[in-house]
């Protein structure tokens, strides 16, 4: 075992492995000893805020965030969840992907509003490419990707929930869903919108900008924001068995066709890649804006008092 855990120092494998001996060993060609797995094998490695759960045999890596009190977008998440994408992406077994929360009545509560507060341009500006990143490695990923959006998720969680091929919600009146960026006196970027309108269409997506609207459960699935309501504690088996529908089509064929429809507006952040990030920051560090930032979490903080 001490072998194998240098072999695989990020690695913890569960299932049937724990009771891996002597006799699970077998020696390769060139003599070396290496671990004979059982046919159902998951690996399950653990980053400061992600937990990815790869099962070999059905290809489908579980994604789960967990970074308390609200799975905020810091930069420090985005680097790792960026990261964790890009591995899953270069890892021959991944077919596909299952993201979702850790945490109770949480799928995401969007950008950590305190990596835009109080904070420099080159602070903002490497955060902003971070936010990029993610939605560039999501949007634009080969594998099949499926949102299981077991709780609340305003604006950027939003964005990462509409960025996958499928969404699945909790059937629970009091989640929300949506890009709320108005109501925080702050502005979805062109990419954001151009992703809710992809998703939901163009007078939906005007209606909602413009209102900052959070659509409960019922509402998301009305507007097409998400695909399927099931009960809170079968989202997740619900996930499984709608990407097992995915699996069955050639994976040549889909991601030919899922960059058919999504390269247009993945190439249109691509070419404007820095311009985005100068507006983002000029916008970001104005003073009106700061203040309306800072009215926005005072509020947030009173809801409790
Ligand atoms: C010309 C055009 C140029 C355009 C340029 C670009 C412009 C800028 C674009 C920026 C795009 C922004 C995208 C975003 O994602 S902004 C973030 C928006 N998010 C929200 O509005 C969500 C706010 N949070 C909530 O509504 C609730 O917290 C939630 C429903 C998610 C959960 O509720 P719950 O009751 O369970 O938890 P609390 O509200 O008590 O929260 C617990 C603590 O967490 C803090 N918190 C919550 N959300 C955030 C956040 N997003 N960032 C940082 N911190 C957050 C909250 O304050 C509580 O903290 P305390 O325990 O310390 O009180």
């Amino acid at each position: 075992m001490a072998t194998l855990l240098k072999l695989f120092p990020t690695c913890t494998w569960t299932g049937r492995l724990a009771h891996l001996s002597r006799k699970g060993w077998a020696q390769s060609r060139s003599g070396r000893l290496l671990p004979c797995f059982p046919a159902s094998q998951r690996c399950a490695s653990t980053t400061s805020y992600l937990t990815v759960e790869m099962d070999d045999n059905t290809g489908v890596a579980v994604v789960t965030m967990k970074s308390p009190p609200v799975n905020s977008l810091s930069l420090d998440f985005l680097t790792e969840f960026s990261i964790s994408i890009e591995k899953l992406e270069m890892d021959r077994k991944c077919r596909g992907v299952i993201l979702t929360s850790g945490l109770p009545k949480v799928f995401s509560a969007g950008l950590d509003i305190m990596e835009m507060y109080g904070k420099g341009p080159e602070h903002c500006a490497e955060f902003w490419r971070a936010v990029q990143e993610m939605w560039l490695k999501l949007y634009g990923s080969n594998m099949i990707t499926i949102a299981a959006v077991n709780g609340s998720s305003p604006a950027g969680g939003c964005l990462m929930a509409m960025a996958c091929d499928y969404r699945i919600m909790a059937d629970n009146p009091k989640y929300s869903i949506g890009l709320n960026e108005t109501l925080l006196g702050i502005v979805a970027p062109f990419w954001f919108k151009d992703t809710m309108m992809n998703t939901i269409g163009f007078r939906a997506t005007e209606l909602a900008l413009q209102l900052g609207l959070l659509h409960n459960a019922p509402n998301a699935l009305r507007v097409g924001l998400v695909d399927e309501l099931v009960p809170e504690k079968e989202v997740l088996s619900a996930a499984s068995t709608a990407i097992s529908k995915w699996l069955a089509i050639p994976d040549h064929a889909r991601q030919i066709t899922k960059s058919m429809m999504r390269k247009p507006t993945i190439d249109r952040l691509l070419s404007h890649r820095d311009q985005d990030i100068n507006n983002f920051v000029s916008f970001i560090t104005k003073d009106s804006i700061q203040k309306s930032l800072q009215v926005y979490m005072e509020r947030l903080k009173q809801r409790k008092t």
